[in-house]
């Protein structure tokens, strides 16, 4: 049974705040949008498919409770959307998830305007949709990267692109987890990822939970093990594809597809069509997000480096398309020239 990120309970959201994990599972109840908003900004909910249904269920339970006009009610729906997509940057799947929420209250509104309570139960629908949805795309992208991998494989991948990042077994990890199933024994060697350690902490203990071998290795670590032969193929998620295939993914991940093209390893991306963004030509204009020093001073709360130093902690990086084997869709793999193929994809 695949570790759930995020479900809905009646009358709540319930989430497991993955910045316990591996030592505690604990899970919170989500109420309101500012709890969601506070969620997904210290990643207790994390990962772009997962970011998206919880704001989606963040944005219906700042409405539920609206009594007011139809107007009043839509103007709560945006306002409350502005409120969630300020919470983080980079995963367009919040931008997505949000727009599809505002687009779905229009579409019930229009079909009924008197009645408002016909938008707010939709709102819940909607999210819920979301929620089913990720499961099967998950599964539709671990059926596709399951073709690139053979027993015996070593995949080595970065950050957590598994059941915590998604509602569904994951992206990257998705052919992982399936070979697994079907008796394929591949390995999986994981980057820590500095400096949230998603990794070390996610990573790490979704795949020994699953019974799937994995070594744990520091970042820097990765280029002399592909340097060595002892990566078969790099498998890492996304958090926002631009049109021409550049990609946005966790920091560290442009450093491990230049050291895989340098070595000559397979480098590919899982991403579902709900992380393409084709109002992006490059990936330079995707936004980055800058995330507080103390991540990097601090290990678990002790101080590591002096006071007062500066620091610079981007939470994600771009890796240039030439770098970048192909795109495992739940519509299929893509390779190179990637524009023409992602538009035909998300048409
Ligand atoms: C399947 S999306 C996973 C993606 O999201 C992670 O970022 P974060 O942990 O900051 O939400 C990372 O970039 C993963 O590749």
């Amino acid at each position: 049974m695949p570790v759930e990120s995020i479900r809905w309970d009646e009358d709540h959201a319930t989430i497991l705040d993955q910045t316990r994990l591996p030592h505690e599972e604990r899970y919170l109840e989500i109420a309101s949008p500012e709890a969601m908003f506070e969620a997904i900004q210290r990643l207790r909910v994390r990962g772009a498919p997962a970011i998206g249904v919880a704001a989606a269920f963040g944005l219906y339970l700042g409405v539920r409770d609206h009594r007011g006009t139809m107007e009043d009610l839509l103007r709560q729906v945006d306002e409350v959307a502005g409120m969630l997509a300020r919470s983080r940057p980079t995963a367009v799947n919040l931008f997505w998830a949000l727009d599809r929420m505002k687009g779905r209250a229009r579409e019930l509104a229009a079909a009924d305007p008197a009645e408002p309570v016909q938008v707010r139960e939709g709102l819940l629908e909607e999210a819920l949709r979301m929620l089913e949805e990720d499961r099967e795309v998950c599964q539709r992208i671990g059926l596709h990267g399951l073709r690139l991998l053979t027993p015996g494989m070593r995949i080595l991948t970065h950050c957590n692109t598994g059941a915590l990042a998604t509602v569904g077994i994951g992206t990257a990890l998705a052919p992982v987890f399936l070979a697994h199933e079907r008796g394929i024994a591949v390995e999986v060697y994981a980057d820590e990822t500095r400096p949230l350690l998603q990794g070390a902490r996610l990573t790490a203990w979704e795949l020994q939970r699953a019974g799937i071998p994995v070594t744990l290795l520091c970042d820097g670590a990765a280029a002399s093990l592909m340097a060595r032969g002892g990566v078969d193929l790099v498998l890492v998620g996304a958090d926002r594809v631009a049109a021409n295939g550049d990609v946005a993914n966790k920091v560290g991940t442009s450093g491990v597809a230049l050291a895989a093209q340098a070595y000559g390893v397979p480098f590919y991306v899982a991403s579902p069509l709900s992380t393409i963004d084709l109002g992006l030509a490059t990936g330079q204009e995707i936004p980055i997000e800058e995330r507080d020093g103390r991540e990097v001073t601090e290990v678990g709360g002790v101080r590591i480096a002096p006071e007062g130093v500066r620091v610079h902690n981007p939470a994600f990086d771009v890796t240039p398309h030439r770098f970048i084997t192909g795109i495992i869709t739940e519509r299929g793999i893509v390779h190179p020239p990637f524009e023409a193929a992602l538009r035909e994809l998300v048409r």
